[in-house]
């Protein structure tokens, strides 16, 4: 995969969802085949990031899926159940309609989502199943990793599935979790990677590169001084943001990508800004982006955010940085489209 292709399938570029079907307590969007009532295979689960595990775990559901000629449904749960039983920032790998924009790229053909509620979490795992899965996904195979649990507090487990299927007639298949480094590949363990500044150790987990969303503000407008414009992008509290510090990014607006230099959290040697913030100096690119939502692809951890006693030390280090963003990233932007490199505009 080049450059272009990588930043592409990072940010799920191209990947649309259907109108779905209402149905009330729950969302289903035909994707591939018609899918809705009908026998089929089904995946459970959150899938935030759908990460490497999830992926592999949906590889192995698809094949069973082709070996009965039926098709492959995930069935998943919106908000992200922690965000409505726990409080504090649920640090989302991807936000609920980009989770569900990357089970549509990967090709299942179907997706069931419940609106999950306190309510709905106080289901019996029987309950679930009975009254909730089956009338819309009639599944003849279900799939879900070892550790899947079902039912108030998930505390149900494959266990019960298992009796369930053999009552209603579908199959359960509790598969082994996959690891990476003698560890399991987990969104939990993702997040804890990118909460130290480990963007390339959690693209490789991921399978791609971790990007966040955010909407271009007005900033101080010290930065135009000092020759490096910056982008000053509010992003979203639930989000999963890197640690604070700098990073050579990709910045996509539209089908449009910029290499970038980026600071994420505050500028330590200016004052505090309210809500999460990353100021990015985009190669190749002049105008602005105000009101506009962008999308930062993080590449790679250049070095902490640091405190310049003057501003003569500050501007060089920053322009150290988007040398080596120049120098390994590119200097112009990348149509996601054509995958052709664009015009400086
Ligand atoms: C690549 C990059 C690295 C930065 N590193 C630091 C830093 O280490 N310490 C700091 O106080 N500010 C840092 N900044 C923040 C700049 O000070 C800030 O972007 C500049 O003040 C422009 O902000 P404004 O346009 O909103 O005024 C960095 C900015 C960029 C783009
Ligand atoms: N590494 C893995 N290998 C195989 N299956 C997995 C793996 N991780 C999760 N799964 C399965 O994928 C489905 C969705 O996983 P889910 O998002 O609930 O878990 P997770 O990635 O471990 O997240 P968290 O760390 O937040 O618990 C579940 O059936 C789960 O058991």
């Amino acid at each position: 995969m080049n450059k272009v292709e990588r930043i592409a399938q990072s940010v799920l570029f191209g990947s649309q969802l259907p109108t779905p079907l209402e149905l009330g307590d729950a969302d289903f969007y035909t994707l591939h085949s018609d899918c809705f009532k009908q026998p089929c295979v089904c995946v459970l689960g959150v899938f935030d990031g759908l990460h490497e595990g999830h992926q592999g775990l949906l590889a192995i559901a698809k094949k069973d899926a082709e070996a009965r000629k039926v098709p492959l449904v995930a069935v998943t749960f919106l908000p992200d159940p922690v965000e409505v039983l726990f409080d504090g920032s649920p640090q989302r790998l991807l936000s609920g309609e980009d989770r569900l924009r990357a089970l549509a790229a990967w090709g299942v053909d179907g997706i069931l989502v419940h609106h999950f509620t306190r309510e709905f979490a106080a289901l019996s795992g029987t309950q679930y199943v009975e009254s909730k899965l089956l009338p819309c996904v009639p599944a003849v195979s279900v799939h879900v990793g070892s550790d899947f649990g079902l039912g108030a507090q998930g505390a149900e487990g494959s266990a019960l599935l298992a009796a369930l299927g053999r009552q209603h007639g579908f199959e359960v298949h509790a598969h082994e979790l996959f690891c990476s480094g003698g560890e399991k590949i987990s969104a939990t363990r993702i997040r804890n990677l990118l909460g130290q500044g480990r963007v390339e150790d959690a693209a490789s987990l991921l399978g791609r590169w971790h990007f966040v969303s955010g909407v271009v503000k007005h900033g101080r407008g010290q930065g135009t001084g000092f020759g490096f414009p910056t982008a000053n992008v509010a992003l979203d509290v639930r989000d999963c943001i890197p640690q604070d510090g700098v990073y050579a990014c990709y910045v996509v607006h539209g089908a449009t990508a910029w290499p970038a230099a980026v600071n994420v959290g505050k500028a330590p040697s200016f004052e505090s800004q309210t809500g999460p913030l990353l100021e990015a100096n985009l190669l190749g690119f002049s105008g602005n982006l105000y009101g506009s939502q962008v999308q930062t692809v993080f590449v790679k951890r250049l070095r902490e955010s640091k405190k310049f006693d003057s501003l003569q030390d500050l501007k060089q280090a920053v322009r150290g940085n988007i040398d080596w963003v120049a120098q390994n990233l590119g200097t112009t932007s990348y149509n996601l489209e054509s995958g052709e490199v664009e015009d400086d505009n």
